[in-house]
C-alpha cells in the first residue's frame, strides 16, 4: 500500500490493483477559498493492492517546495476499479455539498479566523456582513448555525449539553475569558441546569460582522471534554 506525505501527515493510499502513482495532487476548493501553498508531494512507488506479488522496491515520498505546480491541486486520479465501481454516484453528500479542504494540521494557527483579532465594535471598519458572506463564512466555524435572536437580529448560535449547572458556569467562564481578551461578547444562556447556548452578533451595528466569526472560531477551541457528559462506550454485539 502506498502512502503520500502531506505536511507532516502520512496519508495511506489504497490502490485498486497495482498502479504506479506518478503524482498526487489536490483539486481547488471554492474559488474564494484561500489557496495556500500546500506542500506538494510526488509519490513514486507502487500502490499495491494484492499482497501476493513479490514486494517491489518503493521510494519514500519526497516532499517538494510549497508551490502549487501546474496550478492544480486536487484529489488523486481515480483508479480504474474506482471508476468501474461507479463511486462517483455513491459518495456521500448532495450536489451542493460544500467540501472544505483542510490544509495540513496547524495551518489554521497562521491563517484563517482563529489567527485574527476582533476590532473595536464602534470603529468605522466594522461592516455588517451580507447574508451570502455570512453563509460562506459559516463553513469556517463548524458547530455554529446562522439564526436570529429574540429581537430578530441575525446571529450565530452554538449549543452545548453540559454535565451539570457547575459545568455550565465553568463553560461561561472559559468563553468569557476569550470575550474579555477580544473585547467582543456573546450572549450566554444557561437553561434547564445543563443546556448552555451562546449567541454572537455585533450589537453596535445590529447584525453579523467578522468579529462574530472570529469569536466563534476561538470559542470552538475552548476545551469542553471535562464539562460535557462522558461518552458511553458503545458495544455492538
Ligand atoms: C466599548 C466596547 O468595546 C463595546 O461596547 C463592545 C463590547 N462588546 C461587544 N460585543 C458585541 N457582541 N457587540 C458589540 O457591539 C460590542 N461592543
Amino acid at each position: 500500500m502506498g502512502s503520500a506525505l502531506l505536511g507532516s501527515k502520512l496519508l495511506p493510499l489504497r490502490g485498486a490493483g497495482a498502479q504506479r502513482c506518478s503524482r498526487i495532487s489536490f483539486s481547488p476548493g471554492t474559488p474564494s477559498h484561500t489557496q495556500v501553498a500546500h506542500t506538494l508531494v510526488t509519490h513514486r512507488g507502487l500502490c499495491r493492492h494484492n499482497t501476493a506479488e513479490a514486494p517491489q522496491p518503493r521510494t519514500v515520498a519526497r516532499a517538494e517546495g510549497g508551490g502549487l505546480r501546474d496550478g492544480e491541486f486536487g484529489a488523486r486520479d481515480p483508479f480504474p476499479a474506482e471508476i468501474a465501481s461507479n463511486f462517483g454516484d455513491k459518495v456521500l453528500g448532495n450536489w451542493d455539498t460544500s467540501h472544505v479542504i483542510r490544509g495540513p494540521a496547524g495551518m489554521e494557527k497562521i491563517t484563517g479566523l482563529k489567527a485574527k483579532r476582533c476590532i473595536p465594535c464602534e470603529g468605522e471598519d466594522v461592516k455588517v456582513l451580507s447574508e451570502s458572506d455570512a453563509d460562506w463564512m459559516r463553513n469556517q466555524v463548524p458547530g455554529w448555525r446562522l439564526t436570529k435572536d429574540a429581537a430578530g437580529v441575525p446571529c450565530l448560535r452554538h449549543e452545548w449539553k453540559v454535565r451539570n449547572f457547575k459545568a455550565g458556569l465553568e463553560l461561561f467562564n472559559r468563553i468569557g475569558k476569550i470575550a474579555e481578551e477580544e473585547g467582543h461578547h456573546p450572549d450566554l444562556h444557561l437553561e434547564g441546569f445543563n443546556t448552555v447556548y451562546a449567541q454572537l452578533s455585533t450589537h453596535s451595528v445590529g447584525g453579523l460582522t467578522e468579529n462574530d466569526f472570529i469569536m466563534a472560531a476561538k470559542i470552538n477551541d475552548v476545551p469542553v471534554e471535562d464539562l460535557v457528559p462522558k461518552k458511553k462506550p458503545k458495544f455492538w454485539l
